[in-house]
């Protein structure tokens, strides 16, 4: 970790990952940021002890630049960095839908280029970052990046042609949960408990469930099958799901949010 990372727009996921390379052990000296407004900079230095610097700056001084900036802002920080990126540095762009190809062919000839979907559990060293290289990008800059995002949660690397579906399925992924707890909490008051205890009952069976999940080794069915008591009230619940489409639904939804992934590499809105 003596490298120097620069996180290029500190938004909702540029803090969530400077905080988790930090609990990962990154010193504050080896790290920088860069924001748009000076109140925003002076709050990442109280809480993290980092600098700000300019984008040309950041370029000149990191090793690694984490792009970090929503896909429609892209096309004007790589006009901001252009002149100042040498191809001993590796960008790594954590943009939905942005292509390598179209981040590289902005920058010096040569410039390794590897695309990264991480998603926000990284805040709780439990992110799923999904890497792939660029052109130019060697096993060694696909290292350097697993270094930085698996110090707050997995990583797995995918062919760049997979990394639309992946932003669908994991980087929006948290999301789909989050909206099911909320339902269902509205469920649980409908039913008459107070919302406080429909929180926590909803949360518990999630966390409850994820953890069979990944420690298992059990697939999915098996383990809703285990839940499920003849003529009992799982089924009348699952019968309503599949009434109401809920499967198909969420087919639609991961297709709709890969096909806007898509939309995004041309950095329009
Ligand atoms: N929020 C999420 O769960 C995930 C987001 N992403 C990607 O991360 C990127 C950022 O998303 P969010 O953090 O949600 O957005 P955000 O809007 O919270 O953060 C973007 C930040 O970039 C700053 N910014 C824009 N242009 C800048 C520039 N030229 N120089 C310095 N800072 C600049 C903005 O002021 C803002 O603070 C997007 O490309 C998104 O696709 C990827 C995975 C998950
Ligand atoms: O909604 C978005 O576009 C970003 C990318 C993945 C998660 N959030």
């Amino acid at each position: 970790m003596t490298q120097t990372v620069a996180v290029l727009g500190t938004g909702k996921i540029g803090e969530a990952l400077l905080s988790g390379m930090i609990r990962a052990g990154w010193r504050p000296s080896n790290l920088l940021v860069t924001t748009r407004r000076s109140e925003r900079a002076e709050e990442l230095h109280n809480r993290y002890g980092v600098d700000s610097v300019s984008n040309a700056e950041a370029a000149k001084r990191a090793d690694i630049l984490i792009l970090a900036v929503k896909p429609q802002d892209m096309g004007r920080l790589l006009d901001e960095l252009a002149q100042h990126v040498t191809p001993d540095r590796l960008v790594i762009s954590a943009a939905a839908g942005i292509t390598t190809a179209s981040i590289e062919e902005r920058l010096a000839t040569n410039t390794p280029v590897v695309r990264v979907m991480p998603n926000t559990p990284v805040l709780v060293d439990e992110g799923m970052s999904v890497i792939s290289a660029g052109s130019h990008a060697t096993t060694d800059h696909l290292a350097a990046a697993e270094a930085i995002f698996g110090g707050v949660g997995k990583t797995l690397r995918v062919p760049e042609s997979q990394q639309d579906a992946a932003t669908a399925l994991s980087g929006s992924g948290p999301a789909y949960f989050y909206f099911l707890v909320e339902a269902m909490t509205d469920a649980g008051i409908l039913l008459g408990l107070p919302r406080a205890q429909a929180h926590d009952l909803i949360v518990q069976a999630a966390i409850g469930a994820a953890v069979m999940l990944r420690d298992s080794g059990e697939h999915p069915v098996k383990l809703r099958e285990a839940v499920t008591s003849p003529a009992g009230t799982t089924i009348s619940a699952i019968r309503e799901l599949e009434n109401h489409g809920v499967r198909a639904a969420l087919i639609a939804a991961l297709e709709a949010a890969r096909d806007r992934s898509r939309e995004l590499a041309s950095g329009n809105g």
